[in-house]
């Protein structure tokens, strides 16, 4: 498949997930927040919410799998070596790839993502307060923060937390050397000769949108940096094609439910958005800005707000506020647990937890139908049928990891957009 982004909304040919394993498990209350969850989890719970995703997406696209992937990926010696490689200098125990590279490919998938026990066999090993020699991903269940498609081209996340680097590895791998993709990789670590890299770029699929193949909305707050969004300007400013316009939005730095853009901004049809009302129109002022880049020159200016900005480029969405128009207590609490995370899998169809039943209401009253994912799966509905319509799904537990739908889901292929 040919990776194919540019819009936020266009029917989705291919998206890339990860069922959670025992790496969500393995950490204590104690590390939960090195591990950048809200609380630890219960993986059969997690599970079962998780396969009502899955079960919706398998019905309307075609789902890649990462374990798997990245088991078939392994199968290739050299690859294997390469990845086992990095890894092992990136993670301070350089010389441990031989032992590594002794377990066969599907075994060592799953090692690199649910994390390699450390052997208490010499002291310091048997002093340290560490679990595992390579820590569990208890993050790569979010897998739209570690790749995202820009175009025709895959963009490597460069984390902003240790916790989740070896996930942008093991993506770039997989993007550069498993058949099913025909793409190239962009990564900010190993940049095109010639492009300026800051050691604090740090760019996370979460804070990123392609609006229309030359429209971009990024976020610039705890996971995104300047720096970061200053090497997406320099690589289109190298492209010299036509026009781009980048909108970037900051956002508050606390609480952890605003890590990212789509945690208060998300896409769901030509003419709709989701927001987090407070902080894209709140007086707080966090800052929008627009940047254009016209052959290869840059033009910077402040804008009101995301959708005043968008309009501007002809893109006109009415907001939908997350937790709906009444209370901002509620508005709040719906927020926390990723109310305003929508993943949009056609214009107007799209999927979020079924526990923000304030924001499902106002959703409904915008005119989207609301089904259940259990319907989806069995048949019962089919949503061709609908023009607008939200799918739902369980996330009491899910949402605890600190993300929704769209944090969940990372495509890689979408139709063009009738805009
Ligand atoms: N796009 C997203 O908002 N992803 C959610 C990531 C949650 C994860 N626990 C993290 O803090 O990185």
């Amino acid at each position: 498949m040919k990776t194919c982004i540019d819009s936020e909304i266009g029917k989705l040919e291919g998206v890339v997930i990860h069922t959670p394993g025992s790496e969500v498990e393995n950490m204590t209350p104690g590390y939960a927040e090195r591990a950048l969850y809200s609380d630890i989890l219960n993986l059969s719970i997690a599970l079962n919410e998780y396969s009502q995703l899955v079960g919706v997406l398998k019905k309307i696209t075609q789902v890649f799998d990462i374990k798997k992937m990245l088991a078939e990926i392994l199968d290739n010696r050299v690859v294997k070596m390469q990845l086992l490689r990095e890894i092992c200098n990136h993670e301070g125990i350089p010389g441990m790839e031989g032992a590594l590279a002794e377990n066969d490919a599907s075994t060592l998938a799953g090692l690199l993502i649910e994390g390699v026990i450390l052997e208490r066999n010499n002291l310091t090993n048997y002093l340290s307060p560490e679990k595992f020699l390579l820590r569990p991903l208890h993050n790569l269940f979010f897998t739209r923060d570690s790749a995202m498609g820009m175009n025709g081209k895959m963009l490597i996340g460069r984390m902003a937390n240790p916790v989740r680097e070896r996930e942008t590895m093991i993506m770039e791998a997989i993007f550069n050397n498993h058949p099913a993709f025909e793409t190239d990789t962009l990564n900010p670590i190993k940049p095109i000769h010639g492009i300026p890299v800051d050691a604090k770029a740090t760019l996370e699929g979460g804070d990123f949108q392609v609006i229309r193949d030359n429209i971009y909305v990024i976020g610039k707050g705890v996971r995104t940096s300047t720096q970061g969004i200053d090497f997406i300007i320099e690589n289109i400013k190298r492209q010299g094609r036509g026009t781009h316009h980048i909108i970037v939005q900051e956002l508050p730095s606390v609480p952890e439910s605003f890590i990212h853009l789509d945690m208060v901004f998300t896409c769901l049809d030509v003419d709709t958005c989701m927001v987090y009302e407070p902080v894209v129109y709140g007086l707080s002022r966090f800052k929008t800005i627009s940047i254009q880049i016209d052959n290869g020159k840059v033009k910077i200016d402040e804008q009101p707000n995301i959708t005043k900005a968008l309009k501007k480029l002809g893109i006109d969405l009415k907001p939908v506020v997350c937790g709906g128009n009444e209370d901002p207590w509620v508005q709040e609490r719906e927020q926390w647990h990723s109310g305003a995370n929508f993943f949009a899998f056609e214009p107007g169809k799209i999927i979020g937890y079924e526990r923000n039943v304030h924001t499902l209401e106002e959703l409904n009253k915008n005119g989207f139908e609301i089904f259940r994912a259990s319907d989806i799966i069995s048949g019962k509905v089919n949503t061709d049928n609908y023009r607008k319509c939200v799918v739902t799904i369980a996330g009491s537990e899910l949402a605890r990891g600190g993300g929704g739908a769209r944090c969940m889901t990372m495509p890689v292929c979408r139709a063009n957009v009738n805009w």
